[in-house]
């Protein structure tokens, strides 16, 4: 058995990996053959609790260290975290099923994406400022929870370990029970690269267990959690006893206006792209693609072409396909939304229920195109978290904008066409993030949403910020 299977059956605590207190076994399913990927141990309370007493502990002397140290630390990680790219990257694809070439691609970078952001940030970042009389201090909060998911998992980790690294908390990582072992590789490099024991700790488990002791726990000052937003609802519930700072990353049901005179063939292409990428399990999947009436059959045939030109397959094969979709829940549930859309009277383009015809086995999805969506159908409403595209249609920008808002989430919205035009619609729209002519933000750019996709930012200096406490001293000198 390798270290990283050993682990996988252990929690990282105070810089030593060790047994749970109570936990069980869990198998992780692969999502391409439906057999174990890998055993992971399901943590408990009394397992949160010392990982919070190593942390509290650790925040004495980690809190006080400076910039250059943090800097430090933080580049030995990204050192080590390179010589691991290609376990993750295995190990992603065992168990949420993303091809091992955009594993080691994409979700890898991801991670080392936040990293480089953070360093960028903290290198210039200015811990004191003087506002008129008052001068104003940027602190680490303390002990900070984290909980994450498995669709981007190393980009979740790494946006929210980066930070508090940086400004100098020390923390508590539940990583998802869906996609346990990049977390434990994770921890592993955290470790060659000399964290200090207690300052990152890793706790696994399921979310009503563990998750929920973190959430409530009197011990951490704050919880950052990425996921559903049901979740994230009962993440802030459970934490409102203790006054914790919550930050809530969740769901999105994100637009794509393509604007009526756009070269659909040059733009449709970046942007619909995002509903494919990760086999549509990206929160900010431009899944809504909003074009003009007299523009809809060319935008089919465009759309449709990049659908059926998608190969699906095997994650384990290097190369340039999709792979399943995580788990067998979430299968079941996007057959249900794909024959709801069906149902209430949406054109099926291409795609449908049912496994593709080269499979036999596996969560896998056909790539699936709908038009004729109109904003009352579920498919128009529901987070779907697959390859499955709705096309609808508007007859002015106005009516584009208002279906666009038209949603109880606000992460990110896509305007395809010219940019000065598209600068125009992009302060119309209710959602924290808006690319033009790409399906996801700019390096660096805050990541985060409006209404139900959740409260605050991650990634560069505004991620930085998230982790910190703001201390007014007043009555000093300037
Ligand atoms: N806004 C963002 O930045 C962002 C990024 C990635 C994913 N997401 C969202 O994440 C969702 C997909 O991920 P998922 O299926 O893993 O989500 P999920 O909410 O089921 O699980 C996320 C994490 O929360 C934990 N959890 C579940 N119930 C909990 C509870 N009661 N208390 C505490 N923790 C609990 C899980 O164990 C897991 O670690 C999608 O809705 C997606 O849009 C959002």
């Amino acid at each position: 058995m390798s270290d990283t299977e050993t682990h996988l059956k252990q929690n990282y605590i105070g810089g030593k990996w060790v047994d749970s207190k109570g936990g069980k076994l869990h198998d992780v399913i692969n999502p391409a053959t439906e057999e174990a990927a890998s055993t992971v141990v399901l943590g408990t309370a009394a397992d949160v609790d010392d990982a919070v007493a190593a942390a509290k502990e650790a925040y004495k002397t980690y809190s006080q260290t400076t910039r250059e140290e943090r800097l430090a630390l933080l580049g030995r990680i990204v050192e080590e975290y390179k010589k691991r790219g290609a376990d993750l990257a295995k190990s992603m694809a065992a168990e949420m099923g993303a091809p091992v070439s955009f594993a080691g691609t994409a979700q890898v970078g991801a991670g080392i994406g936040g990293f480089l952001g953070t360093i960028e940030a903290l290198k210039n970042f200015e811990f004191s400022e003087q506002h008129g009389a008052n001068k104003v201090v940027y602190e680490p909060i303390g002990v900070v929870g984290m909980i994450t998911p498995w669709n981007w998992p190393l980009n979740q980790i790494a946006l929210k370990v980066a930070p508090a690294l940086a400004a100098g908390n020390t923390m508590v990582l539940k990583p998802s029970e869906e996609c346990p072992g990049n977390a434990v590789i994770f921890a592993e490099i955290l470790d060659a690269a000399g964290v200090p024991p207690g300052v990152f700790n890793l706790v696994q488990g399921d979310g009503p267990t563990v998750g929920n002791a973190i959430s409530a726990h009197p011990g951490i000052e704050m919880v950052s959690f990425t996921g559903s937003t049901r979740a994230g609802i009962l993440v802030a519930k459970a934490a409102a006893d203790t006054v914790k700072r919550v930050h809530q990353e969740l769901g999105g049901k994100s637009p794509n206006i393509v604007l009526p005179d756009a070269d659909l063939a040059q733009v449709l292409p970046p942007t619909v792209q995002g509903v494919l990428v990760n086999t549509g399990q990206s929160c900010i999947a431009p899944t809504r693609i909003l074009v003009h009436k007299d523009r809809k059959e060319e935008a089919v045939g465009v759309i449709k072409a990049m659908f059926d030109g998608t190969q699906v397959g095997d994650p384990a094969q290097e190369g340039g396909h999709i792979g399943p979709v995580v788990n067998k829940a979430q299968f079941e549930k996007i057959q249900g939304l794909i024959q709801s859309a069906i149902d209430e009277g949406a054109t099926l383009e291409t795609g449908g229920t049912g496994l593709p015809a080269n499979v036999n086995r596996g969560y896998f999805i056909k790539p699936t195109v709908f038009s004729g969506v109109t904003p009352d159908m579920r498919i128009a409403k529901e987070e779907v978290f697959g390859p499955v595209a709705t096309i609808m249609e508007y007859s002015s920008l106005d009516e584009a904008v208002d279906i666009a808002n038209d949603t109880e989430y606000g992460l990110s919205a896509v305007v395809s066409g010219d940019p000065s035009k598209a600068a125009e619609v992009a302060p119309k729209l209710r959602a924290g993030m808006v690319a033009v002519n790409a399906w996801g933000p700019g390096p660096g750019a805050p990541f985060g949403g409006y209404k139900a996709s959740g409260n605050g930012r991650e990634g560069g200096l505004f991620g930085l910020k998230d982790f910190m406490e703001v201390k007014a001293i007043s009555g000093i000198p300037a």
